[in-house]
């Protein structure tokens, strides 16, 4: 989020509309940013600004407040005249009042430590506005205190961004394609099939023999009797009826030939590759996601595949066909002039010798081709994600540039391989143009020894070597371009072979199905990173959650609280230490059994393509009325039903028919149906307005009075009451205590972290 307000404020604009830049931030960075940078002493102090917020502790610091409800603006004013009318946007504020005190008020905590006493003050829900009206903006030694505060800030989101924008380079191999390669091919097309495409290839040859072999028997038949006078032992129809009962066979083999290949050994390659590649992609650490553009992933499933779709069993087909052509050429030239056959050697060498410069380069060049795809798919990829905000910076042509620029760089490669492909194709044309003048000569040669000479045997001979090099030519081209392909499946087979996480499921290792009952959660000296050469994200954590206990965590932005979550989801592995839960050690199980006993409300919500009901429940295991019931847990029943087609409405990819706190109750409401025994919460209210988050966080209380539950939050109201709170700093676990205790000590960050929100909220 600082990355993205960092972007807007640099663009200079004239406008700035901030979608609630405060929700996934802490309250001392909410503070500085407001201070510092939206409010009217800030960095945009001169221009106008839009901003979309839930935190009501800023808005007596705004010209105007606009009020929606339900898509229409039921109030529009400034903060003194929204105090005075005492409306909708006074009944608001003050209800975010009332219900920041009550859930004070219902924390033991408030009720057993005097607040006066920290020095925080309690807030006075009736003088709520009253404050907020008197209240004077942040003064100089605050927003200084806030800003030296933020340069260690920076500095650590600097360190962060550097090694966060690590993307890996895309492998490009060098080299010949690797035999391995090929048989990966034979063997995802299914041995038997390909034996049976041999077969029909042998068959087809044998046929092409047979055809040419009967032509000529049947033209000097007919010569020699024209000879000798004598009238044919055989009518025409005779030859005719032979040479169509080999055609005939020579169609049937084709077909047999062409079934195999597109039904059996194309779409069963195809699918066994794209398969191989999808769970190779989707069973990757969380590491290669990181470094890995998403453009680049696009083009290997749709080029890369693409290519062994269409291209590789086109060209398969093409070389059998040129080879089986060539072999019986070869065969009748063997039969009838067999001395011809001496000049083939040299120019199956010569057009080898080309051939082997050109797939060279041509290999290469392909594969120089494939990786500069990946950029055009990634920069289009990232410029549709973010269009709002390329026409909000106005910054069309710039992306249109750099995408004419990335299909240029790909452009010039193709161009390349059209002019190797014209190098090729003359060298080859040369070649069997001298072919062709062998076979010529030869003929004249023997017309000319023997004085008259067989024509048919001469004209066979001479229509197979116009086979030949047209053939010849053919088969080169062929053979190249099939070893190009493979640079297709290679980088298709590289995906397949990604480094994957842990087991899903082992079978020797598995959990009760009960597993666990407890509910207890162990860190023992747990350390954590993202991957190998990043710093740890987390430090020699140790601490015990019991069994039903409801443990906050809080810290600073960038502590280390998700990591967490993720640590114990086994999203990222440990790099030392054990988490356990209810005892047993979670990475001597498989994910699978271990994710499938927890439940996390995740701050980024994700929500699917499909109906609300698939998104809910994917594996059907609940009746609607248990789905209805959790949905008016989670506080969204109402809105569903309005929808006309409650549990069959179309959630749009990535929920974008959504906003992002529905998101969030919609994955409350996921959690509440699986009820798993230890539940996460990461910043799971952070982008839903308070009175709804009172509502959710008293249903969580209720519903999952009996599980673990762990909340991360910034909100510290939503953990103050909570059994004890963990407190994260730098990735080490600083404090952990109940709350009474930590704010008892007011050296503790927790107490700074609670002076801190109720700072901004004054
Ligand atoms: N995918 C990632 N790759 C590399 N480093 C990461 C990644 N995600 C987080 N980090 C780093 O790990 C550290 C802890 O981040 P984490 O997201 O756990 O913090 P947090 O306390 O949850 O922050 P916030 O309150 O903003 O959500 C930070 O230094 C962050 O830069």
């Amino acid at each position: 989020m600082r990355v993205s307000l960092a972007r807007a404020v640099y663009s200079r604009a004239d406008v700035y509309i901030l979608d609630d830049p405060l929700a996934a931030v802490d309250s001392h960075v909410s503070k500085h940013i407001f201070t510092n940078v939206l409010g009217p002493k800030g960095i945009l102090q001169s221009r106008a600004r839009i901003l979309v917020t839930n935190a009501v502790q800023y808005l007596n610091n705004v010209d105007n407040i606009v009020m929606l409800c339900d898509g229409e603006i039921i109030e529009q004013s400034s903060f003194v005249q929204a105090m005075e009318k005492q409306r909708e946007i006074f009944e608001f504020i003050h209800r975010h009042f009332e219900d920041a005190q009550s859930s004070s008020e219902n924390s033991s905590m408030l009720s057993d430590i005097e607040y006066a006493e920290n020095g925080l003050g309690k807030i006075d829900c009736r003088n709520s506005s009253q404050q907020l009206l008197g209240r004077t903006d942040t003064d100089a030694t605050n927003g200084a205190a806030v800003q030296s505060g933020d340069t260690t800030l920076s500095g650590e989101d600097r360190q962060t961004e550097d090694v966060g924008r690590i993307i890996s380079a895309e492998s490009r191999r060098k080299g010949k394609v690797a035999w391995s390669t090929y048989s990966t091919y034979v063997n995802a097309s299914g041995k038997g099939n390909v034996t049976m495409l041999y077969i029909g290839f042998l068959l087809a040859v044998i046929g092409d023999v047979c055809a040419n072999m009967w032509l000529k028997y049947w033209s000097s038949s007919s010569t020699d009797t024209s000879k000798s006078n004598l009238t044919s032992t055989h009518s025409p129809f005779y030859y005719l009826y032979i040479y169509g009962g080999i055609g005939l066979f020579g169609a049937a083999i084709s077909l047999l030939k062409a079934l195999v290949l597109w039904t059996r050994c194309s779409i069963r390659a195809s699918t066994v590759v794209h398969q191989n590649m999808l769970t190779g992609v989707i069973r990757s650490p969380m590491s290669f996601f990181d470094t890995t553009p998403i453009g680049r992933i696009l083009n290997r499933f749709s080029s890369d595949v693409e290519s062994c779709d269409q291209e590789l069993s086109s060209e398969i087909s093409n070389l059998m066909d040129s080879l089986a052509q060539i072999l019986s050429a070869l065969a009748i030239i063997a039969i009838t002039i067999p001395h011809l056959l001496v000049i083939t050697p040299l120019l199956a060498y010569a057009s080898r010798y080309y051939q082997k410069l050109y797939i060279k380069s041509s290999r290469e060049l392909r594969r120089l081709y494939s990786t500069t795809r990946s950029p055009i798919f990634a920069q289009f990829h990232e410029s549709a994600a973010g269009i709002t905000t390329i026409r909000a910076y106005s910054q069309q042509s710039r992306f249109i540039t750099e995408n004419e620029y990335r299909i240029g760089q790909n452009i010039r490669v193709d161009n390349a391989s059209l002019l190797l492909d014209q190098w090729l194709a003359m060298r080859l044309e040369t070649i069997g143009n001298f072919l062709k003048l062998g076979a010529a000569v030869n003929a004249i040669a023997t017309m000319h020894r023997s004085g008259t000479g067989d024509g048919s045997l001469i004209g066979v001979v001479i229509s197979s070597t116009f086979v030949i090099s047209g053939a010849t030519n053919w088969l080169m081209r062929t053979i190249s371009d099939i070893e190009v392909c493979m640079t297709h499946l290679e980088r298709a087979a590289e995906y397949a072979a990604l480094p994957a996480e842990a087991a899903n499921i082992i079978e020797d290792c598995r959990p009760k199905e009960v597993w666990p009952e407890k509910g207890m959660v162990e860190f023992r000296n747990y350390s954590t990173r993202y991957r190998n050469g990043l710093d740890l994200a987390l430090k020699d954590m140790t601490f015990r959650v019991m069994p039903r206990q409801k443990v906050g965590i809080v810290g600073r932005t960038g502590a280390g609280k998700s990591s967490l979550t993720l640590a114990l989801f086994r999203i990222i592995e440990a790099a030392g230490g054990q988490i356990l839960l209810d005892g047993e050690d979670i990475s001597k199980y498989g994910l699978f059994d271990v994710r499938s006993k927890l439940s996390i409300i995740p701050q980024d919500a994700v929500l699917f393509a499909g109906t609300v009901r698939e998104n809910l429940d994917p594996f059907n295991n609940y009746s609607d009325q248990e789905i209805w019931r959790v949905l008016e847990q989670a506080n969204l029943a109402e809105y569903i039903r309005n929808k006309h087609k409650g549990l069959e409405f179309m959630v749009a990819q990535n929920g974008s028919n959504f906003s992002a706190g529905q998101r969030q109750l919609i994955c409350l409401a996921r959690a509440l149906l699986k009820h798993a025994k230890i539940l996460v919460l990461d910043e799971a209210t952070a982008a839903i307005d308070n009175t709804t988050d009172v509502i959710i966080q008293q249903t969580i209380k209720r519903e999952f009075k009996d599980c673990t539950v762990l909340t991360i939050a910034h909100r510290l109201n939503t953990v103050i009451d909570s059994d004890m709170v963990l407190v994260v700093d730098e990735g080490r676990l600083a404090e952990y205590d109940t709350p009474q205790n930590l704010l008892a000590n007011k050296q503790s960050i927790f107490t700074k972290l609670v002076e801190e929100a109720q700072n901004s909220n004054a």
